[in-house]
């Protein structure tokens, strides 16, 4: 059986998974990894050139890869920040659902394009219409967000403390939960 890490967060880009990720790792003392961060580290390279080398299908390959040898890994006991796209392949969401427990980040198309808007590091995005690419982006991803989430954290008009606090709030009632029903 595929052993997976911990916790997991998964949401649309701009949802803060990189962000809250950290905080929540450094809360739980947990060991803290950034998918695209593996990716780019197992590529030497960074993500924009990998999408313009190989194209989206090659960053899903890589990442793919990066996501089954964490799982595979003994780092079992960690906290996992995914890219938005994880849910879009069957595979990656049986290794999400496998022993993890799922966060989903939740933003609205208004709050990803907000916090997306500074950055120029996410190829999907470099399209004339971020907005109307996110939107469609979202229809797609969001049922499958939930399909594979344990839990569901709103962050709109929350600063990323209070989004942390309510997702260590939110793991810990569910941990407990578990506890007392087995
Ligand atoms: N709850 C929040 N409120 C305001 N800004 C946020 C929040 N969460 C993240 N951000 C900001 O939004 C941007 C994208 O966050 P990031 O963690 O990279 O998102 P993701 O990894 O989900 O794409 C960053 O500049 C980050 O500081
Ligand atoms: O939504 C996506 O398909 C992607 C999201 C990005 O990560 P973030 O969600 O952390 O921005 C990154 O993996 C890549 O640019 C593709
Ligand atoms: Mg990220």
């Amino acid at each position: 059986m595929i052993k997976a890490p911990n916790i997991i967060l998964v949401g649309p880009m701009g949802a803060g998974k990189t962000t809250i990720g950290r905080l929540i790792s450094q809360s739980m003392g947990k060991e803290f990894y950034d998918l695209d961060k593996v990716i780019e580290d197992n590529a030497g390279a960074d993500i924009p050139w990998i999408f313009e080398r190989e194209g989206e299908d090659g960053f899903r390959k890589r990442e793919t890869q990066a996501l089954a040898s964490i799982a595979e890994s003994d780092t079992g006991d960690c906290v996992l920040a995914t890219g938005g796209g994880i849910v879009m392949r069957e595979e990656n969401r049986e290794i999400l659902r496998e022993n993890a427990l799922v966060v989903y980040l939740y933003a609205s198309v208004a709050q990803q394009l907000y916090r997306t808007s500074k950055s120029t590091h996410r190829p999907l995005l470099q399209t004339g219409d971020p907005k109307a690419t996110l939107k469609k982006l979202f229809e797609v991803r969001d049922p499958l967000y939930r399909e594979v989430a344990n839990l569901i954290i709103e962050t709109d008009a929350r600063h990323p403390r209070s989004v942390a606090n309510k997702v260590l709030d939110a793991i810990r009632r569910h941990l407990k939960m578990e506890i007392t029903v087995s």
